[in-house]
């Protein structure tokens, strides 16, 4: 089955981590897979164009069916592999509507957070100005302590929709764990830190860690002083 599955992928991408976690808990390893090149522009080539024809990463494609939203593609691969690996979608009404509820705010986490990171990235020299930045680093403080406070209510170890590991973790945790790269203090945001450390231990997560973070261990200090 993960033989006729085939993702185009750039190493540290959130979106991208998302569709590998996914990939491993549903015990699809095995899936054709291409690292591409951010720097050198991969992926705007031929090759992603076809599948995506916004020139993004991921692309995938599962047979003739492509799938290149990060999260589109995991909810697939959730329906499609049901009784495979592990289920990610709890039954409990509570905990499933949690889980929707915080898949959808972990877009808003994830803009958030690029548009401090990726400042200088998305907006032009001549255009950049220190007050909007700083509006953007208050605005992604305001979203880290929403977070620290669900995390809060949860309780010790829990996971970010109650105790058992689900589509939200698969889709926010790569966005958990580009915060730390970028130096996010996880004695300020302890509870970020704690599920920072008890989800990067999971076999999934192992084993789709971006390569170049483990190249280079040192990751950034832009969100030190956050
Ligand atoms: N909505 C897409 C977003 C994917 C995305 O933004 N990918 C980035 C890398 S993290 C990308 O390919 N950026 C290049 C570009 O937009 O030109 C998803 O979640 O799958």
């Amino acid at each position: 089955m993960a033989q006729d599955m085939t993702l185009l992928w750039g190493s540290g991408s959130p979106p991208c981590w998302r569709v590998m976690i996914a990939l491993e808990e549903k015990n699809l390893q095995g899936y054709n897979q291409k690292l591409l090149s951010f720097e050198k522009m991969e992926h705007k080539s031929q090759e992603v164009i076809d599948i995506n024809p916004r020139g993004q990463l991921p692309s995938f494609k599962h047979g003739d069916v492509i799938v290149n939203e990060s999260y589109a593609a995991c909810f697939y691969l959730e329906s499609q592999f049901k009784s495979q690996g592990n289920k990610l979608i709890p039954d409990s009404p509570a905990e499933q509507a949690l889980m929707y509820q915080r898949m959808f705010e972990g877009l808003t986490f994830y803009e958030k957070l690029n548009a401090v990171i990726y400042y200088n990235w998305f907006v032009p020299e001549g255009e950049r100005h220190d007050s909007a930045l700083n509006r953007n680093r208050e605005a992604l403080v305001t979203e880290l302590n929403l977070w620290e406070g669900y995390l809060q209510k949860l309780g010790s170890g829990s996971h970010l929709a109650g105790p058992s590991f689900s589509l939200v973790d698969v889709t926010v945790f790569p966005t958990v764990a580009t915060l730390f790269r970028f130096g996010l203090s996880a004695e300020k945001y302890p509870k970020l830190g704690e599920y920072y450390a008890l989800l990067k231990e999971r076999p999934s997560v192992k084993a789709s860690w971006p390569p170049h973070w483990l190249e280079n261990l040192k990751g950034q200090d832009t969100l030190k002083d956050m």
